[in-house]
């Protein structure tokens, strides 16, 4: 099957940074939640899948069709939202409806008379005039009314209300139940990423540090707590992100959890007392603290 995108020893260079070497595939109708600090190129990647910007060297391909060479071809299967689109202050959210609808022949006029009424906003009424939100519900739904069959979506959640949060989070929820579509979306909101991901990828200063299916990437990360005193290096041990002491309590964070690690701490006198899952806000802050690899 042709993947929802594949991305092949892509680098791209800035003056001030560099996203290099990225190998990341998505398989179709996969959703792959992007987490990463700010500046960790999350928006770089996505722009170089939508074609605005273009790789200084490896390959993109995004349902099939090769960039940027068949980049037109491409954009018709490509929804893309991101907070900075331009939308024209002056004209009506069904002006903006109107046009998308007859440049994108796979506009469906009711999902998007059903998505207005989801999302609250007004058709009629000036984009210029819009909060945050509801122009952020309305670039939503000028992408999702298009039934592309892979979104794209930078920090969809970014700004919004707990509300609209639920809304927008339930209509891409919708989009999913299709199995053909496919979704890659970054958020800095990590609850979000694990309600709707199905795969993770992390980047960090331009480097991606792991993508992997979420349930098995949640389950490789621990937080362990042992009793007795901090031996030396622990903090250097490949699968340590963060080791700190309080009295004689060590607690551990492990990004690859193995059940060989016990024996291996207690032979360095530590007692594991417990091991539990992190989840995916802690696993960031800890992989970013660390300035290591997820
Ligand atoms: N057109 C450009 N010219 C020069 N530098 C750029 C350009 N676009 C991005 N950069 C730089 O590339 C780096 C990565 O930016 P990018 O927007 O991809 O990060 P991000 O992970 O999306 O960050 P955030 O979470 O803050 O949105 C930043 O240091 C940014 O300044």
């Amino acid at each position: 099957m042709t993947p929802a995108f594949s991305l092949s020893g892509i680098s791209k260079r800035y003056p001030d940074f560099t996203l290099q070497d990225i190998h990341l595939q998505l398989p179709e109708g996969q959703v792959m939640g992007l987490v990463g600090a700010n500046g960790a190129g999350k928006t770089t990647l996505l722009r170089l899948l939508t074609g605005l910007a273009a790789a200084d060297a490896g390959s993109v391909e995004v349902l099939g069709h090769r960039l940027p060479e068949a980049q037109v071809a491409a954009k018709c299967d490509i929804g893309f939202a991101s907070e900075d689109m331009r939308l024209y202050k002056g004209q009506s959210l069904r002006w903006h409806m109107d046009l998308v609808s007859r440049i994108y022949p796979g506009w469906d006029a009711t999902y998007a008379e059903q998505l207005l009424k989801r999302f609250d906003v007004r058709a009629d009424q000036k984009v210029g005039g819009f909060s945050h939100g509801q122009r952020v519900k309305a670039l939503l739904l000028l992408c999702l009314a298009r039934r592309p069959r892979l979104l794209l979506l930078d920090e969809p959640t970014t700004g919004l209300d707990p509300v609209a949060r639920m809304e927008v989070l339930e209509a891409l929820a919708d989009v999913l139940r299709d199995e053909q579509r496919s979704v890659l979306f970054s958020s800095h909101n990590t609850h979000d990423i694990e309600q709707l991901a199905d795969s993770i990828t992390f980047l960090h200063q331009g480097r991606l540090v792991a993508s992997a299916d979420k349930d098995r990437f949640l389950e490789s990360w621990r937080r362990v707590v042992c009793q007795g005193s901090m031996p030396d290096g622990l903090a250097a041990w490949p699968e340590v992100a963060s080791a700190r002491a309080n009295g004689s309590v060590v607690e551990i964070k492990v990004r690859a959890w193995n059940d060989d690690l016990p024996g291996r701490l207690a032979a360095q006198g530590l007692q594991v007392q417990r091991s539990d899952a992190m989840n995916l806000e802690d696993i960031f802050i800890t992989s970013v603290r660390s300035g290591a690899p997820a």
